[in-house]
């Protein structure tokens, strides 16, 4: 038997809770096959958390995760907060518990399964051999710098300031570098270098420890061209590492070479092992209550949570082609179905996916 882990769950809001539950099931399924350990412990966090306990990030739900050896988290939001003056917003409380956890990596990979290509708005010879990970900078940048409002002389004036110093930048290329070492040894640094000086420091940090990585082919290409070429070959890249919007922006659109924004996993890092994985999906407002969210995202984000954090290398592998022997049979949720009609919700798909985990 493993050593017992302990798991602070954070579901949220939306969908959050639906496609978490499946998550859950499919690691319980785990320990049995897998001889491992898991104490969950639920936490309030976002809109929930607002509406029962005044804030989106309450200090217990804090001490919970700081206190765990891994956050599974689901999604926070919804149109009941967006009026909320903007401390009460359940975003808040994402970008709260993400410093305060000091996660300033966040792997998204963009798994591109060939039996979901039909789903994709891309033509199958474009997606052929795509296989990519945005590495996005999490608690720097415009996201964290000093916002406010004041009267300017056309009247009322927003600001949002961006910041980024060289050891934020250093941190996450570095790490950047060395995931592309173990994958195909590209690197693509995003930046918007033309135009932005946090941009143009992150090139200069970029080229000044490049010659540490030999073996890593470096490109720089600027962001609005990235997106562009994210379409037009995407094959093209290995691992993009890029600032904490051009991130946000990007993964959201490499999540349509997958098929949905349904199937994107992601891990926080820090410096240690330590991670929250949440799917990069939100809410999802649109769908919530009606079970038939696809979990596949927060299913395969407790896959990278196993190879990441605890080093389950085999139950991670386990996973990953239980998703695709579930994927490869023809079962799909409604985002990522061609055939609405026989679309599946939320429970089946993560049914089936746990009678498809093997040892
Ligand atoms: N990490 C997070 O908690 C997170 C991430 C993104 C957005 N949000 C929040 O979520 C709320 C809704 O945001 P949004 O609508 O812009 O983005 P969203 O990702 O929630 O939804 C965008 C679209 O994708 C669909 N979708 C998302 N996840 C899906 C899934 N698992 N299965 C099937 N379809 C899925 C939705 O139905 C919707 O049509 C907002 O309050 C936003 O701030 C939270
Ligand atoms: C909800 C929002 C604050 C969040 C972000 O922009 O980081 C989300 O879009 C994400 O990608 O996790
Ligand atoms: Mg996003």
């Amino acid at each position: 038997m493993a050593e017992v882990k302990k798991i602070a769950v954070v579901a949220g809001d939306g969908i959050g809770p639906e496609v978490v539950a499946e998550a859950i099931k499919v690691m319980r399924k785990t320990e049995e096959l897998f001889g491992l350990q898991f104490e969950f412990e639920h936490g309030l966090f976002g809109g929930i958390a607002i509406d029962e306990r005044g804030t989106p990030l309450p200090q217990d739900t804090l001490e919970m995760c700081q206190r765990s050896d891994a956050v599974l988290l689901g999604a926070v939001g919804g149109p009941k907060w967006d009026s909320n003056p903007k401390e009460l917003r359940p975003e808040t409380g994402l970008l709260g518990i993400r410093k305060a956890l000091g996660l300033f990596s966040n792997i998204r990979p963009a798994n591109v399964f060939d039996c979901l290509k039909d789903a994709s708005t891309l033509k199958p010879e474009v997606l052929e051999g795509t296989d990519l990970i945005v590495v996005r900078e999490l608690t720097g940048g415009i996201y964290f710098g000093e916002k406010y409002r004041r009267e300017g002389a056309h009247g009322e004036e927003a600001v949002d300031t961006c910041v980024y110093n060289v050891t934020e930048v250093e941190r996450i290329v570095r790490q950047a570098f060395e995931i592309a070492q173990k994958r195909s040894k590209r690197l693509a640094s995003v930046d918007k270098a033309n135009v932005l000086e946090t941009s143009r420091l992150w090139r200069e940090v970029v080229i000044r420890i490049a010659p540490e990585y030999p073996d890593v082919e470096l490109e720089h290409v600027l962001v609005d061209n990235c997106a562009m070429q994210l379409l037009r070959r995407p094959s093209s890249f290995d691992v993009i590492v890029t600032e904490n919007m051009f991130g946000d922006i990007l993964s959201d659109e490499a999540a349509m070479l997958t098929g949905s924004i349904g199937m994107l996993s992601s891990a926080s890092l820090g410096e240690g092992s330590f991670g929250l994985y949440e799917p990069v999906h939100g809410s999802a407002p649109d769908i919530a209550g009606q079970g038939i969210a696809n979990p596949i995202a927060t299913i395969l984000s407790v896959a990278l949570m196993y190879r990441l954090t605890f080093g389950y290398e085999e139950a991670a592998t386990a996973i990953e082609t239980a998703v695709k022997n579930v994927l490869d049979a023809g079962h799909r949720t409604g985002d990522i179905a061609v055939d609405k009609s026989k679309a599946l919700g939320t429970t089946a798909m993560g049914d089936l996916i746990v009678a498809a985990i093997k040892r």
